[in-house]
């Protein structure tokens, strides 16, 4: 499988009124191929969002490379980012007052004429998504009837129709159930199976990316990791991610623990 996105001597932050950067995380380096599954997880402030983010080109990099099927992001029109990849952000929506068939419909807009109208291939991805994420009960609800939950599915059904090579989704499971985090974790590998898309997702919920994921970026304050859960494990990566007086990190059967 081909690279999809390659990230070189990448430094993500901010800038301060002088202009300054205020770097968050720098010198990143890692690529993603086509259909992996893929986590970024590290503690609260680390800077997961803001490399999402970066790597959505919803915020600039300070410094370093970011190419999409071997192209700078910087090179590609709008259009071209949009038909590249999705994101699903934590932001509230700008308006909870579409329908949830025609908030997920807002994903095909790359595709559409400037009018919007839906074509029926259009309507039928729209559908698709809709069942995919099981939301078929809801389909004609208002989004603001929605529970945060229910919300959450929408916004990730909206990616999908968006039906771009890559899927980027900033904490997609927060205010899910335990069941329906797994049900939405699942649905987003097979999709990168199946579809061959590379779905990257940030999380705190470290112990179901280990069992489901094919590649984890973990960010701590010596730098970056990035390779397969077993990896990490190996190398005690986990162990590394918090301050050990309160949890511990049990390598045989890979979850957290209490510590007494
Ligand atoms: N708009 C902003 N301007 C300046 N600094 C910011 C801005 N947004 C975030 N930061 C800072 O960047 C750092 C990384 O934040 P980020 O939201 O990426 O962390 P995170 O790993 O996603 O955290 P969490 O797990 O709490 O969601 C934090 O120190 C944060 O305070």
């Amino acid at each position: 499988m081909h690279n999809v996105l390659d990230i070189s001597n990448l430094s993500i932050g901010y800038r301060g009124k002088d202009g300054k950067p205020i770097p968050v995380a720098e010198n990143l380096n890692f690529s993603l191929k086509q259909g992996e599954f893929v986590s970024v997880v590290g503690a609260n402030g680390i800077g997961k969002s803001t490399l999402l983010r970066t790597l959505a080109g919803v915020q600039r990099k300070l410094s370093g490379e970011v190419l999409i099927n071997g192209k700078p992001m910087g090179s590609l029109t709008p259009q071209e980012l949009a038909s590249s990849l999705s994101i699903v952000l934590t932001e509230p929506l700008p308006t909870r007052n579409l329908t949830v068939r025609e908030l997920i419909s807002l994903g095909r807009q790359p595709y559409t004429n400037w009018l919007g109208t839906l074509t029926l291939e259009d309507t039928e991805i729209v559908a698709d998504s809709i069942r995919k994420t099981g939301l078929e009960a809801l389909e004609e609800r208002k989004c603001y009837e929605l529970s945060d939950g229910q919300l959450q599915k929408v916004l990730i059904a909206r990616a999908l129709a968006q039906d771009t090579p890559v899927m980027m989704l900033d904490e997609p499971t927060t205010h899910l159930d335990l069941y329906h985090k797994v049900q939405v974790l699942k649905t987003m590998k097979e999709i990168a199976r199946e579809f061959g898309k590379t779905v990257i997702y940030t999380t705190h919920e470290i112990d179901l990316a280990i069992q489901l994921c094919d590649q984890m970026l973990i960010l701590d304050s010596s730098g970056h990791h990035f390779g397969p859960p077993c990896q990490h494990i190996e190398d005690r990566s986990f162990q590394r991610l918090f301050p050990s007086d309160l949890i511990g990190f049990d390598s045989r059967t890979g979850t957290f623990k209490i510590k007494n």
